[in-house]
């Protein structure tokens, strides 16, 4: 998922001028020497990476020189060159080449080891650091104590039935606006591109509250985000790590972004500490969105840091949940046979119980559908991303040393015969059969993570922040198919595209929608 990112937005990046700014033209003078450096450094990382993982089998050529031409078409088709690691080595870890290291791919019988290893052995974390910069790009402070993934887990998570009604109306509103129907029309849309301003304001409702999520510089500072820090992240992992401090003055804009967040937060926290000071605990109509529990924990007022951590729950929200639900829109259009039945599903359980998180608990076949969609699209070929901090002996005996990157296939995993049946048939209802068929319907919900569940990951690094996710999913499915008619337009595209490990939604991809008369 980290490395998804970063190669889907890194492909967008390089082919855009359009965000070029003086600091990168004066910066790119200097790229050319670093970078040569660079490369060199590189190459004996990866030489000597070769023969610390030379017990583990590669895909493509096994010489050091024709690991690189794997590794160039490995970002062209990492889904192709993981799919035939996986059928090679099935029950074994196997390695893949990119331009910069070895990513060694457990097996799924690995799942179990990665559950057990704690942060400190196996760490997301420093992984993520790496493949982003965190340190840099959200700031010090803010990976130093990251509280507001506490937060995600408990009072975002505990709170859903509360918030539920705040984040249906956001979705409601901004679909109307989004789409700007009038009666009877079909409109020709971009999925992705519509889904992002949605998510994006149906997300902001919770993190900061009514009216910023619907300020247009607040939403536009957010929507770009993610860009921004995998753009920067990926020119920082040009530079060796003594120049990083350096390098980052020059080339990220944490300190704008936060400033420019915190022009927007600093009158609404402002304003709270006055209503906590006077009301403590007994202040009765007390926000209850992300902003207002960073303040409860305590720890700081000053509204730089306090967007700093807003932002960063953005950059883990926004592009990942917009991302999933364009795939099943889109797929939801290119399968009309299956909208009538979702529909009545819909129509009855809200119609009787109306927007509560009860009543979403109940659209088995919207769930199933949304669940079946990233199985069979999926969201990265590679999952699971960590980096050895020790030398490792995983349970059946394969070595890992220090600094090794470690992964699994999730996508064949999600393909693989010996996990689901017929995977290559799209079937909206699967999660619903396999729950009838095995009377356990908790083991196949959209958040249950699992050796054969990884879109949310796995172990203590599994996204804490599924359960609203799914929530939004459920939110955003349930309006649409009540309130839009929907089809393809005249040209179908692929639902997704792949770009190295990552599996995005078609930035291309549209469908056409028409408001449903009552
Ligand atoms: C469909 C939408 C989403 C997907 C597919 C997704 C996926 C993931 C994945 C794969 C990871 C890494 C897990 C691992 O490697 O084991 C992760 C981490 C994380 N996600 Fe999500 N996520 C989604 C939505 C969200 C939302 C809505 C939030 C917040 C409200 C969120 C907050 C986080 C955070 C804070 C982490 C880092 C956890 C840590 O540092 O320990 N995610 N997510």
């Amino acid at each position: 998922m980290i490395i998804g990112y970063v190669f889907k937005r890194s492909v967008r990046l390089l082919t855009s001028t359009q965000s070029l700014t003086m600091a990168d033209v004066l910066f790119s003078s200097n790229l050319l020497w670093v970078a040569g450096v660079t490369l060199v450094a590189a190459c004996v990382y990866r030489a000597s990476e070769f023969r610390n993982l030379d017990h583990i089998p590669s895909v493509g050529s096994s010489s050091l020189l024709g690991s690189y031409w794997t590794a160039i078409k490995f970002h062209r088709s990492g889904s192709k060159i993981v799919q035939e690691g996986y059928n090679k080595h099935k029950a074994a870890a196997f390695k893949v080449p990119t331009l910069g290291h070895w990513v060694v791919v457990l097996n799924r019988n690995h799942l179990g080891d990665i559950i057990r290893t704690s942060d400190k052995e196996l760490s997301f974390h420093v992984a993520l650091e790496d493949f982003i910069k965190t340190k840099y790009t959200f700031g010090p402070q803010i990976m130093g104590d990251a509280y507001q993934n506490a937060i995600v887990k408990s009072r975002l998570t505990h709170n859903l039935s509360t918030i539920i009604s705040d984040v249906a109306d956001e979705i409601a509103a901004a679909l109307d606006k989004t789409l700007n129907l009038t009666e009877n029309e079909w409109k020709c849309l971009p999925v992705l591109e519509t889904v992002e301003k949605v998510v994006c304001r149906a997300g902001n409702r919770i993190f900061v509250g009514y009216p910023l999520c619907r300020d247009p510089d607040w939403i536009e500072l957010n929507m770009q985000l993610t860009n921004a820090i995998i753009k920067e992240g990926l020119i920082l992992s040009l530079f060796p790590k003594f120049m990083l401090p350096l390098a980052a003055r020059l080339v990220t804009k944490t300190t704008n972004r936060d400033r420019r967040g915190a022009r927007h937060l600093a009158p609404i926290i402002i304003e709270r500490l006055k209503h906590m000071k006077e009301h403590g605990k007994k202040w009765n109509d007390k926000p209850d969105d992300f902003l207002q529990w960073c303040l409860d924990e305590g720890k700081e007022t000053s509204a730089d840091l306090l967007a700093a951590r807003i932002l960063v729950i953005n950059f883990a929200a926004t592009h990942t949940t917009s991302n999933t639900f364009a795939q099943t829109l889109y797929c939801l259009a290119a399968n009309p046979q299956y909208i009538q039945p979702l529909r009545e599903e819909v129509q009855t359980i809200i119609g009787e119980d109306g927007w509560t998180k009860e009543a979403l608990a109940k659209l088995r076949k919207a769930e199933s559908f949304i669940k079946e969609t990233q199985r069979f699209e999926g969201n990265a070929s590679l999952g699971v991303m960590r980096r050895a901090l020790k030398d490792i002996t995983l349970s059946d005996g394969t070595f890992i040393p220090t600094g090794t990157y470690v992964c699994v296939a999730s996508h064949a995993i999600h393909h693989d015969p010996c996990v689901y049946e017929d995977p290559e048939v799209f079937d909206p209802y699967r999660y619903i059969k396999l729950q009838e068929k095995q009377g356990d319907s908790s083991r196949y919900q959209l958040v249950t993570i699992g050796p054969e569940w990884l879109m949310f990951g796995i172990g203590k690094a599994a996204c804490p922040g599924r359960f609203f996710a799914a929530m939004m999913l459920k939110l955003m499915f349930a309006h649409i198919i009540l309130s839009y008619d929907l089809k393809l337009g005249d040209i179908s595209y692929p639902a997704s595209v792949c770009i190295g490990p990552a599996i995005a939604a078609n930035p291309s991809a549209k469908i056409m929608l028409r408001r449903r008369c009552n």
